[in-house]
């Protein structure tokens, strides 16, 4: 076998620098260019990413980490594991990701604790499984026309099938995979990556057994490239003495958020992830080294924790960041630096020092008064009717907000014209909701780019920049914002928007908040605290923010928590302690609010079922949550919930109008689930990306279901 390069990385962005991938791909779904131009953008990509990984030094080169859409929906591509419903599609690869007109796509879903969405393959027993090599064998190719040769990355085995729940299927995908080693091997190529992140999470004795199986069975093929196994997000654990156990010659670790192997792995090459693909922060070289030198192995190669897929590509797009952060900062550029470095003169220049932040102390906790006395409180303050019916925050993004903002960051449109615009959006959405006679009004959130983005860039101690886009799914990117100092609010964030939508309407409007653990779960964070401080020190800026909006007269504030599935750990043994303090940030976030002021929150993903004690320790007096796109499951699982629930009866996923009759029949399975006191009505998630057409013809239905199943309650 070859031996392996001394320095690589586990994969690497693919939207572009400047979002290339995006553009061409949103451009050829609206039919405004050819496959062929999309096609080339994806050329030029891999073949910039290919020169600058070499320019920098890297000697293993990846390929295949390239992807139109989803890297996972690619490997269900190479298997031939395309639902039979999409292969008559015009093109059955975004049939599958994004859907057609008579063509529901595939289910999404967040990929490990990352904020990538990947689309779950659909694979039942009778899935034929066919392999299609077309795309790691071109990949190679083209790399290799340019002068490189480059090792092909495939989700391996176990995790694929994983992900798609049909483990029992192993035997026969393997066939496909021997196939794809031959081929591969024939091909010339020297190495091969098989993904295997489900490896760092709980598994049970089956499933190691069957990781047993699969790279005995692929490791014992004749003639194949070598095999090296890579896992990410942390430690493998019993993982580890399984997969050293096969004949695979290299085996990756995650030795920033996982230990360095007890085990003396001689005779295997150990591809060591001591540069972390999950922050932006540069790499200690002592640590680095110190771990490197730790491992026990016959070859050590220097690599990234798992893809650089999760962070921007540089940090020279970024002239507008305060000098002493940005000396602080590593994007995948840099990170690819540093690996060389390492594996070269086994050095590199020390990063500046954190500068120290004052830790949140513990405070003295107020807690709210027990739910029965607030529920009396804000009875009789707010005097709503039997199932009050509200939004989930935002209203539609219209293009000429957007345009605005632009202009306002152009300098072509003053701050005062933008606010105006701003407030004029406000009074459009208030009105329309008056119309439509709902309860509880909110004002639309049209201020916000984005709900962690707009706190971030309102809050001290936290960056945001102009170009460090990540890939979140398929075209889709976000800018986290970068936390690397002490959280503080110098003055009101939102009090303004809220006060002025009050002023406009008789009906409650709900204060607008993102939680501490969203708002830290969709940032980067300082790699040299725990979470957990830092997670409180935004609590503490949140809760100044309630108060505040309290003292203006707000008598609803809701506190959204998205993400507080995202930050669960993957091992179980870890989830019970993050949950705890996850709940705790919450509760700072919100205590210091009177009985009287009724908290909302709202939660949005389709496995909630799994932390619904948490979801409960969060004491909220009412929580929205999204039901109608999962086909109402969660509410099998809400019954002993005890306080204001409101299941939502809209799925806003979808382009679609619900009838009326459609959502009435989902309130009625509501309040079959919950007592009808309890029960609130409402849609899934925000309104951001629907169009005020939609949304005005949906909720007229909701308001109108409403109103029918109320009057036969109280008949
Ligand atoms: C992803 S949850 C979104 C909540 C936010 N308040 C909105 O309505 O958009
Ligand atoms: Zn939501």
């Amino acid at each position: 076998m070859p031996s392996f390069p001394k320095s690589t990385v586990l994969g690497y962005p693919r939207i572009g620098p400047r979002r290339e991938l995006k553009r061409a791909l949103e451009s050829y779904w609206d039919g405004r260019s050819s496959r062929a131009e999309l096609d080339r953008t994806g050329a030029e990509l891999r073949e910039r990413t290919w020169r600058r990984l070499a320019e920098l030094g890297l000697e293993g080169l990846p390929s295949n980490t390239f992807s139109l859409y989803d890297h996972v929906l690619d490997t269900a591509v190479l298997l031939g594991a395309v639902p039979a419903r999409y292969r008559d599609a015009d093109d059955p690869y975004f049939a599958m990701a994004r859907g057609t007109e008579g063509l529901a796509p595939l289910r999404m879903t967040k990929w490990f604790d990352t904020n990538y969405h990947y689309i779950v393959p659909e694979i039942g027993p009778d899935t034929a499984f066919k392999l299609d090599a077309a795309k790691p064998l071109a990949e190679v190719r083209e790399a290799r026309a340019l002068g490189f040769e480059t090792r092909p990355v495939v989700v391996g085995p176990v995790t694929f099938l994983l992900l798609a729940g049909a483990l029992d299927r192993l035997d026969d995908v393997l066939g496909c995979y021997e196939e794809l080693l031959s081929l591969l091997a024939a091909e010339g190529v020297a190495w091969v990556q098989l993904d295997e992140p489900a490896l760092v999470a709980d598994r049970t004795g089956d499933e190691l057994a069957a990781v047993r199986s699969a790279y005995e069975r692929l490791g014992g093929l004749g003639r194949r490239p070598g095999l090296f196994v890579a896992s990410y997000f942390g430690d493998l654990g019993e993982a580890l003495p399984v997969l050293a156990g096969t004949p695979v010659e290299a085996i990756g670790v995650d030795l920033v958020r996982g230990g360095v192997p007890g085990a003396d792995l001689t005779g295997k090459t150990v591809v060591a992830g001591v540069v972390s693909g999950r922050d932006v922060w540069r790499t200690s070289p002592e640590r680095a080294l110190a771990a490197l030198g730790a491992v026990r192995a016959s070859e050590v190669v220097v690599s990234t924790s798992c893809s650089l897929l999760h962070v921007p590509y540089d940090v020279a797009a970024e002239p507008a960041l305060e000098p002493s952060l940005r000396d602080r900062l590593a994007f995948a550029e840099q990170k690819v630096a540093e690996l060389v470095a390492l594996s070269r003169a086994g050095f590199h220049e020390s990063p500046a020092a954190d500068p120290s932040v004052a830790l949140p102390g513990p405070v003295a906790q107020e807690e709210r008064s027990p739910y029965a006395v607030r529920a009396a409180a804000q009875a009789g303050h707010l005097r709503l009717p039997l199932l009050p019916t509200t939004t989930i925050g935002s209203f539609p993004q219209t293009g000429e907000l957007r345009a605005a903002r632009a202009a306002v960051a152009a300098g072509t449109l003053s701050q005062a014209d933008y606010e105006r615009r701003v407030e004029g959006e406000i009074e459009r959405a208030i009105r329309v909701q008056e119309r439509l006679g709902l309860d509880v009004l909110v004002h639309g959130e049209p201020e916000r780019n984005d709900m962690v983005q707009y706190f971030a860039e309102h809050l001290d101690g936290f960056a945001v920049t102009a170009n460090g886009w990540v890939q979140s799914y398929g075209s889709r990117c976000t800018r986290p914002p970068i936390l690397h100092g002490d959280v503080g609010r110098p003055e009101p964030i939102t009090v303004r928007w809220a006060t002025y939508a009050q002023s406009l309407t008789d009906k409650p409007v709900k204060g607008m908040l993102t939680g501490p653990v969203t708002i830290v779960a969709w940032s980067f964070v300082r790699d040299d605290l725990p979470l957990r401080d830092v997670v409180f020190q935004v609590a503490d800026a949140i809760r100044e923010e309630v108060r505040d909006l309290e003292a203006a007269g707000a008598s609803i504030i809701q506190v959204d928590e998205p993400a507080l599935r995202e930050l669960l750990p993957l091992r179980r043994g870890a989830q019970g302690d993050y949950l705890e303090w996850a709940v705790a940030a919450y509760r700072r976030a919100t205590s210091g609010a009177g009985d009287r002021t009724q908290i909302h929150t709202h939660l949005c993903y389709s496995d909630a079922g799994e932390i619904l004690t948490a979801i409960d320790g969060l004491d909220a007096d009412v929580t929205t949550i999204e039901s109608a796109r999962s086909g109402a499951r969660i509410l099998g699982a809400v019954g002993a919930f005890e306080r204001g629930l409101g299941p939502g009866v809209y799925d806003i996923h979808s382009p679609r109008v619900p009838g009326a009759e459609e959502v009435e029949d989902l309130l009625r399975r509501t309040v079959r689930a919950l007592p009808a006191e309890r029960v609130w009505v409402n849609p899934d998630c925000g309104l951001k990306t629907r169009t005020y057409e939609q949304v005005e013809a949906s909720l007229a239905n909701v308001v109108a279901a409403t109103r029918k199943v109320r009057a036969e309650l109280q008949a």
